[in-house]
């Protein structure tokens, strides 16, 4: 099964204006549930956009998308909002936390549209920050957390609602090496948890790792 179909997808920042500016030109894209998908392209290339619009945070010009089978571009906002809080989870490069907040409460956050008990909440925070590796450090505030550490609360919380894909935009940009290799282990991680995962990177960490499923090079909006 395809976890993500995108078809004839376009679009157009300033439509209609003197400034039109074609940021992603008929894009056809099929990813595999459960596959690894690295969107690889230059600064400007279209990767966040194609990644944003595949998330649902922006619509297209023109074109289709589907997730889990589910034409997320024909649904009215509250369905697709509810599709992407409950099927997909994001990692920003720069984290997007809730800073003051603790690592714990900002991992549950996603969770708050939902009626569950406190133990069961307890239960699926603990679980994610069990898997993104920062439990140890449950109870510390978010600005005290170092960069590696804020991107593993990011994690945690992308996995808190356990969505099946995973989408991360310049997951490395605010790492160094060594977090980022942390990173990429991770990514095995999502595999065996049968996450489907889209990474958009221009980092050359990316390249050549055999547990990628497909590199898609992405210049100038268009998939080469
Ligand atoms: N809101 C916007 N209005 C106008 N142009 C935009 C807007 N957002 C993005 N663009 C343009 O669309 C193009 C693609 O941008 P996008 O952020 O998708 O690239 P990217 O490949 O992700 O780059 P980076 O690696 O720097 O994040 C760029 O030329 C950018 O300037």
């Amino acid at each position: 099964m395809n976890a993500v179909e995108v078809s004839n997808l376009n679009k157009i920042y300033h439509e209609g204006e003197t400034n039109e500016f074609y940021a992603l030109k008929n894009i056809n894209l099929s990813i595999k549930s459960g596959d690894l998908v690295i969107l690889k392209g230059v600064s400007g290339s279209g990767k966040s956009t194609l990644l944003s619009l595949i998330g649902g945070l922006s619509k297209p010009s023109s074109g289709e998308i589907l997730i889990n089978r589910q034409n997320v571009s024909k649904l009215p906002d509250i369905m697709a909002s509810n599709i992407r809080h409950t099927q997909i989870g994001f990692v920003f490069q720069s984290f997007n936390l809730l800073e003051g907040l603790s690592v714990k409460d900002n991992v549950k956050a996603p969770l708050s549209i939902l009626s569950l008990s406190k133990s069961q909440t307890e239960e699926m925070v603990q679980k994610a920050m069990q898997i993104a590796n920062i439990a140890h450090k449950k109870d510390q505030n978010i600005s005290s957390l170092s960069g590696g550490e804020k991107q593993r609360c990011a994690i945690a919380r992308a996995l808190v609602m356990e969505p099946s894909i995973i989408l991360a935009d310049e997951p490395t940009a605010n790492l160094d090496k060594q977090n980022s290799l942390v990173f990429i282990q991770m990514l095995k991680k999502f595999k065996e948890l049968k996450k489907t995962v889209i990474v958009a990177t221009h980092d050359i960490l990316f390249d050549d790792l055999d547990f990628v499923d497909e590199i898609v090079d992405v210049k100038n909006g268009e998939i080469l």
